[in-house]
């Protein structure tokens, strides 16, 4: 087992383009009433409530085209006492309490079934992260009801809402291209989840402004979102959510569309906003930084099954597939501890300082690997393979020598190194690791 890169999905499918609210249909430049005056973007069929805030992608097949940001169905007494997400130590839900987010999602496609379980405490941020085509999109449009289950069940709060349809679920949705209202100033577009909800005019726009404020944008009320800038767009679109009280936040690649400077100040400010936030939130990322520094708790997703989940910091520190491996940057192999020594499922054995028996991970950083062009002599390093110069690439400020031989490996090292070492594809090297820099675990 090697962190090699994993293959690539043929058939992903990228959540779908939201409709344009701008072709066809025309929202109310006021916040709409809620009994009869809004028109939802597009071709969406109109809820049964009246008025939705704009709606979700909708399903290339045979799925619901509706759906979104629904209104807040549980009433707030009956919610579950706040948490701050970043505050709290808690990586999982307490066993003893009903978690907020209950939610065992099943879906049988012809080639692909979803199978997973999602629990969350108040306050939670989850990630799902996963290669292209893992099923992270199909979990969010589930829990939003725009694709429903085949089996399972989705409990918010201790209520069973697999039935519910979309617009009335208590959910928020952000997603990658935020669909905001493009004739609706960033106000109106704020308000009219509120409104939808059976709030006046006056108190939805009241409440929109309190978002805005709450999201620095309270000079940008007036403007239409074609003024805005990506970030500013993105934060209208999570007030909009978040406008609607829902006790379920979804956010689909909530920084994707951004270029990456804006990416930073977006991210420490979606990182301030999810901390305030009282619900739950799961969002979808391919990014493992913002995975990292926006949620609690990683859920890692490949074919349609959670492989594994954890903090980040445990996730980072004992990756348990080649695909998470890749994504926290670590050389990660299986094999069977026999004390100090990992005899490799595929190769030769690595010395480790733990001392374990049985199935194991090894896994060590590529900047533990030192690279020499003749058989090392004078090394403390317990572990020397003999390998070959598969590729080589700048990281950062590094070069990264991807090796085959002995052991596949990458190693990481600078420019000057490489130079002397003479590095390109083909050279015959030999890689040394110290015991102390690899770290071995159950498997
Ligand atoms: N509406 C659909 N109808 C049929 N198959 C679908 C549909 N949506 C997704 N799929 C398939 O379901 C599987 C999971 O897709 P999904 O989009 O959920 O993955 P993902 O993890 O979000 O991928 P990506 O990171 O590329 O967005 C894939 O095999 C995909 O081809």
């Amino acid at each position: 087992m090697k962190n090699t890169p994993s293959p690539a999905n043929d058939n992903t499918q990228p959540l779908q383009s939201p409709p344009t609210p701008a072709s066809g249909t025309h929202p109310p430049q006021d916040p709409p009433a809620p009994s009869n005056a809004a028109h939802p973007p597009q071709d969406e069929p109109a809820p049964a409530n009246g008025a939705q805030p704009p709606q979700g992608p909708p399903a290339p097949d045979d799925e619901s085209r509706t759906g979104g940001a629904g209104g807040n169905t549980i009433p707030a007494e009956g919610r579950a006492p706040t948490t701050h997400p970043h505050a709290h130590s808690h990586p999982h839900p307490h066993p003893q309490t009903t978690p907020a987010l209950d939610a065992h999602l099943v879906i049988n496609r012809r080639n692909f079934t979803l199978d997973i379980t999602l629990t969350a405490a108040p306050g939670d941020v989850l990630a799902l992260l996963g290669p292209n085509g893992a099923g992270k999109t199909t979990a969010l449009r589930a829990l939003a009801g725009l694709t429903p289950l085949t089996t399972g069940h989705l409990h918010l709060d201790g209520t069973p809402l697999h039935h519910t349809p979309p617009e009335s679920r208590p959910v928020g949705v952000v997603f990658q291209d935020y669909l905001l209202f493009p004739h609706l100033t960033a106000l109106d577009n704020v308000a009219f989840g509120p409104r939808c909800q059976g709030a006046t005019k006056a108190e939805s726009r009241a409440e929109a402004a309190a978002w805005l404020h709450r999201m620095d944008l309270t000079a940008h009320a007036s403007a239409k979102p074609r003024h805005l800038s990506g970030g500013q767009a993105q934060r209208v679109a999570l007030a909009r959510a978040l406008a609607t009280n829902p006790r379920l936040l979804l956010l689909d690649e909530p920084l994707a569309a951004l270029d990456a400077r804006t990416r930073l100040d977006v991210r420490a400010q979606l990182r301030h906003h999810l901390a305030e936030f009282e619900a739950v939130a799961v969002l979808v990322t391919h990014d493992p930084l913002d995975a990292m520094v926006l949620a609690d708790r990683l859920v890692v997703i490949e074919h349609g099954r959670v492989v594994q989940e954890g903090t980040p910091s445990d996730i980072a520190r004992h990756p348990r597939t080649d695909y998470i491996a890749q994504l926290v940057g670590l050389n990660l192999y299986k094999g069977r501890a026999d004390g100090h020594t990992v005899h490799l499922d595929a190769g030769p054995a690595i010395t480790t300082t733990e001392l374990l028996t049985g199935e194991v991970f090894v896994a060590f950083p590529p900047s533990a690997v030192t690279l020499h062009r003749d058989p090392p002599t004078g090394t403390s390093a317990r572990n020397h393979w003999r390998c070959e110069v598969a590729g080589l690439e700048t990281h950062g400020d590094q070069i990264r020598a991807d090796l085959t031989g002995e052991l596949p490996l990458a190693a990481d090292l600078t420019t000057v190194a490489a130079a002397e070492l003479d590095l390109h594809p083909g050279a015959s090297v030999w890689a040394t690791v110290k015991a102390t820099q690899t770290h071995a675990y159950p498997a």
